[in-house]
């Protein structure tokens, strides 16, 4: 039998309605049907996208290696004007502009080709071109993805982001400065989720452990000026740290240092999910031993669905924290149950607006012993 025969077989999955969806003369007959016709189709569309997302997201990075919609940020053109502009051949431009205007970052009107809305915010989102320009790591890192699964490969991921992993000894420059950026750049919209999910009133001094350049404080102290603010990290990470004055350094590794003492609130941003779970359980262990009673800690990043699978965070971020190779992406019930191992209590997850950007959640130390019980 060929190939081609074996995959002619007609599948008879469990339960009626899948096993409608994949006969293919119930397909021809919805496609006849009105009604049935619009489901069948947009179920069509929607395969269709998932098989094509990879070639979105190489002409995706194509359009910003390019240039092109920055270019057309000044005002339309026509494809063969930003083939010279880009050095690329007209007809090769035209194709890839007509591609673009396809996905919606585009618009094409008559030969010329201006920016669309999503164009326009997909610019204005902070350090957005320099993430999907990095993303040509992970893109080589899933080539095979087969292989990528059963663990058979060695991800450049895990080499590009050398202090999620504590990295020691003196920093390489370039490398310093280019990690800090991207984080940075990413942390404005995490910081302005987290800090519309969080009520931080009432607490007298943040603790940011792995808080990298400060993005985060500086959003809290643009929101609550009068909370006292300290940042904990990697020696040579805190060295570079934009923050005012009066805001409290601390140098060191939370795998070997115990964390300072004198916050009433603790703040781990993006910090678990690129740990493994005897790491993250040492470190809740340490912020729990820094809190005083009735003390909070707030986990703040992007979090599986769990029980109810997301689109976004169960497909990128899982994947990216597999390839990075130290850590995951848990859902916030996993944090929480860890959270509640550390002794915390009073678990929840506050619910924020947008999964692909953060999640959140928060925990108290007991009060009172007798609340250890609870
Ligand atoms: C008034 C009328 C009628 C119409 C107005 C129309 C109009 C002008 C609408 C405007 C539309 C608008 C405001 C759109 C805004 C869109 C926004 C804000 C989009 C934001 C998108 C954000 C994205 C896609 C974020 C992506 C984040 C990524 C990819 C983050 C990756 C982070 C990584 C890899 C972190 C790694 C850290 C490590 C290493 C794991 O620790
Ligand atoms: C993914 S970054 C998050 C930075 C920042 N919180 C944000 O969201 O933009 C992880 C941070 O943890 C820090 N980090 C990693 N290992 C650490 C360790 N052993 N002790 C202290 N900080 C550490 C890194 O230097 C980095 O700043």
């Amino acid at each position: 039998m060929s190939d081609m025969t074996a995959l002619d077989q007609p599948f008879r999955p469990a339960g009626l309605v899948n096993r409608l969806a994949a006969s293919r003369k119930f397909q021809a007959f919805c496609a006849r049907v009105p009604g049935l016709r619009g489901i069948a189709r947009s179920e069509g569309a929607a395969l269709f996208d998932l098989m094509q997302g990879f070639v979105q997201s190489q002409m995706l990075t194509a359009l910003v290696e390019l240039r092109v919609l920055h270019m057309l940020a000044d005002g339309p053109a026509t494809a063969e004007a930003l083939a010279t502009r880009a050095n690329v051949p007209p007809e090769r431009m035209a194709i890839l502009a007509q591609a673009g205007a396809g996905m919606g970052v585009l618009v094409r009107r008559g030969q010329r080709f201006k920016l669309s809305r999503r164009g326009a915010a997909f610019l204005g989102v902070p350090g957005l071109a320099d993430m999907v320009r990095h993303h040509s790591v992970l893109y080589q890192d899933l080539a095979d993805p087969v292989a990528f699964m059963r663990g058979e490969t060695d991800p450049d991921l895990a080499r590009f982001w050398p202090y999620v992993f504590g990295a020691t000894g003196p920093m390489d420059a370039e490398v310093a400065a280019r990690y800090s950026q991207l984080m940075a750049d990413s942390q404005g919209l995490v910081a302005q989720d987290a800090l519309r999910a969080l009520d931080l009133r009432g607490i007298d001094q943040l603790l940011d452990i792995g808080g990298g350049t400060g993005a985060f404080l500086r959003a809290v102290r643009a929101r609550y000026p009068d909370l006292s603010l300290a940042l904990f990290d990697l020696p040579d990470v805190v060295a570079q740290a934009a923050l005012p004055a009066d805001v409290t350094r601390h140098g060191g590794s939370f795998r070997t240092d115990p964390l300072p003492k004198g916050a009433d609130a603790i703040s781990l941003v993006r910090v678990l999910y690129d740990h493994a779970d005897d790491t993250v359980a040492a470190l809740l262990a340490s912020v729990y031993a820094a809190l005083p009673p009735g003390g909070r800690v707030l986990v703040v990043e992007p979090m599986s669905g769990g029980a109810k699978p997301d689109p976004q965070t169960d497909v990128y971020f899982a994947v990216y924290t597999l390839a990075m190779q130290t850590g995951r992406t848990r859902s916030a019930a996993e944090i929480g149950a860890m959270l509640a191992k550390a002794g915390f209590i009073h678990v929840s997850a506050p619910k924020a607006s947008r999964a692909y950007v953060t999640g959140v959640v928060e925990a108290r130390k007991p009060a009172l012993p007798k609340d250890r019980a609870k």
